[in-house]
């Protein structure tokens, strides 16, 4: 194991204790071999999340049963990115919960060796966690299908389409609500198909979701994963409580207004910035930007 990854994990350990922190999420595909992973998680009294974006990642056979596994998408991600994505995943899926404090060990993929250490508090990082994050789905809305959106959106808003930058807006969940206060503004091109050949959850869907995010309006899609429509023009009956940063235009003021009004989650694809933005109950919950610059794995 490399010094520096060595190094790390005892201050880690030790600092987790120290400041009470119950969590250790480990971005798991910076380290090499198993047999360092192994190392990094034992002799450990904390509640282990292994983050990966590789399909099928099992822990180590030792530890199969205290540790869990967040997947991550399969995209460049800054490592705030990773961790902002892997945190509010295992939030989905109830690994982690309001008043956890979470001690999050990452690095550069591929590197081999783990370079950073954050610590953060669910429920009190105002950034990342206000407006209820610390249980951030809709009661309608399965995990998986969140999962898939965003990991849709996160695809979407790095590679964009056919080497063009597209933008996107999905509106998750509360359906009802949500069609009640949106209208098509050409043919629903979802129209007439059987659910089961329209649920995000069968990879098949995905190039078809990503072709269509050409055509102006959102994508409604209920919380089981059927997605019910797309070119939705949304027209909210609510109203922000605050504006939203400058820079952020038409699609995430509609994006964020419908969840004023409805329950529903709103995950939003830049054209122009590639950053995936979410919002819940009026307010951005978290962003993810897209990687720049020459080290897309830069922080
Ligand atoms: N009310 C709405 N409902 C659904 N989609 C909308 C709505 N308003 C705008 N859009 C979508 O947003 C697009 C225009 O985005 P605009 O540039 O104004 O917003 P933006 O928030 O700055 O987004 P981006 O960062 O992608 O440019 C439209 O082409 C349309 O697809």
């Amino acid at each position: 194991m490399k010094l520096l990854t060595r190094s790390l994990v005892r201050h880690a350990h030790a600092i987790a204790r120290e400041v009470g922190a119950r969590v250790v999420l480990l971005h798991a595909d910076v380290v090499e071999e198993d047999a360092d992973l192994n190392a990094l998680i034992e002799d450990v009294n904390f509640r282990i999340i292994l983050v990966s974006r590789r399909c099928g990642f099992r822990p180590p056979d030792d530890y199969k049963d205290t540790c869990h596994v967040v997947q991550l998408p399969d995209i460049a991600m800054t490592r705030a990115g990773q961790v902002k994505v892997a945190t509010l995943v295992a939030a989905a899926e109830s690994l982690v919960h309001a008043g956890d404090r979470i001690l999050c060990l990452t690095g550069v993929d591929r590197s081999g060796s783990l370079d950073t250490i954050m610590v953060l508090d669910m429920g009190t990082e105002i950034e990342m966690f206000s407006a209820g994050a610390a249980d951030p789905l809709p009661p309608d809305v399965s995990p998986p299908v969140f999962e898939r959106v965003l990991n849709v959106a996160s695809e979407l808003g790095v590679e964009g389409r056919e080497g063009r930058p597209v933008g996107a807006l999905f509106v998750v969940g509360d359906c009802e609500r949500v069609l009640a206060q949106s209208h098509q503004l050409v043919f629903n091109p979802f129209h007439g198909y059987p659910e089961e050949q329209r649920n995000i959850l069968d990879p098949r869907l995905e190039e078809t979701i990503k072709e269509y995010s050409a055509i102006d309006g959102a994508y409604v899609i209920r919380g089981d994963g059927v997605v019910l429509c797309a070119a939705r023009y949304l027209a909210p009956r609510g109203k922000l409580e605050e504006p939203l940063s400058q820079g952020l235009g038409t699609r995430h003021e509609a994006g964020a207004t419908i969840t004023v009004t409805t329950e529903a989650i709103a995950v939003c694809v830049s054209q122009s910035t590639g950053t995936v933005s979410i919002f819940k109950r009026g307010r951005l919950i978290l962003d993810i930007q897209k990687p720049r610059g020459r080290n897309p794995d830069g922080l």
